[in-house]
């Protein structure tokens, strides 16, 4: 692994270099950091801790925007490094941090989880101490204020953070270019969310936003657009084949995984799984295909014409 940095994206508010944004607020009046999740296991956080203590600095919390394990796999080394540290999340991605097993429920499709097994091991025990409001508003971590925005679709009850240099810490809100041009299969877990949190990050005037996977930018608007893109020719995708073939889910992420040329592995399967159950919930939703049972199998199909 290469060597972690910490990049300055405006004032006291610095992202790390690498695969993984976690951000680092640096309180300068109490020599204290406030990290933006913890990344995906101990070595990154180990790396991150070193960082943070060459500046004279000490961790005093992490604030989680989300509860995959890509993103609190860091806790339970922050933990038994920072006794008192605090950890902060919503009641809802709490769960799911403080319980990784349930992880495969939003990931898996009866194979595969998101997390490496050792990542889920490693968090078994680094429990949540507070709350954060899943609206907006704000909250403080000792003195020092952060907003929240509420921002789902990627996960639910995804929240973003504010610090106060107004840089937002977007979780997995959007994707960065690296990820945009890896996979043209987005994964979002209630699209019509996701575009409302879109709209919102479109509206928002901040000095910087850091995406958990593509760091630091000044503007959004031309991500938005592709994610906007993207989503469109998947589910316009979708749709045609389905009007073409009705089919079952299994069928459609069959249809979907040669499309894009997937290797067959179970992490895979699931993940595309979960993508194609939210698209096809759109679908149904816009009354664009219909489900029925048929012989006990679930198949959607082309709206019957109406008169
Ligand atoms: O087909 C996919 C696969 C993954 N994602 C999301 O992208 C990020 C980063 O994935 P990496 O494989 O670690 O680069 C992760 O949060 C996945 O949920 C996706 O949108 N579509």
């Amino acid at each position: 692994m290469d060597r972690l940095e910490l990049i300055e994206v405006a004032g006291n508010s610095y992202v790390v270099s690498g695969k993984y944004g976690i951000g680092v607020y640096l309180d300068r009046s109490s020599k204290t950091a406030v990290c933006i999740d913890s990344g995906p296991n101990a070595a990154v956080i180990e790396k991150v801790c070193s960082r943070i203590s060459d500046r004279g600095y000490q961790i005093l919390a992490v604030v989680h925007t989300h509860g995959h394990a890509v993103n609190h796999g860091g806790n339970l080394y922050l933990k038994k490094r920072f006794p008192n540290l605090r950890i902060y999340a919503t009641h809802l991605a709490s769960y799911i941090i403080e319980n990784p097993h349930l992880e495969p429920l939003v990931f898996d499709a009866g194979g595969g989880s998101d997390a490496k097994p050792d990542q889920n091991k490693e968090n078994a025990r680094a429990l949540v101490t507070d709350y954060l409001p899943s609206t907006d508003g704000i909250f403080h971590v000792d003195t020092i204020p952060f907003k929240i925005v509420s921002l789902p679709g990627h996960s639910p009850g995804m929240v973003g953070i504010i610090t106060p240099d107004h840089v937002l810490y977007c979780g997995d809100a959007l994707f960065g270019p690296k990820t945009l041009n890896k996979q043209d299969l987005l994964f979002f877990n209630d699209l019509k969310a996701a575009k409302r949190s879109f709209k919102k990050l479109s509206m928002m005037k901040l000095n910087a936003y850091v995406l958990y996977h593509g760091g630091p930018f000044k503007t959004v608007t031309g991500l938005i657009n592709k994610h906007l893109s993207l989503m469109k020719d998947t589910s316009a995708f979708l749709e045609a084949w389905i009007h073409e073939q009705p089919s079952t889910l299994e069928q459609v992420v069959q249809k979907v995984m040669k499309k894009y040329e997937f290797e067959d592995d179970l992490h895979r399967y699931g993940l595309t799984t979960s993508i194609i159950r939210s698209y096809v919930k759109e679908l149904q939703q816009e009354n664009r295909i219909v489900a029925k049972v048929d012989n006990g199998l679930l198949i959607f199909s082309k709206p019957a014409a109406t008169t």
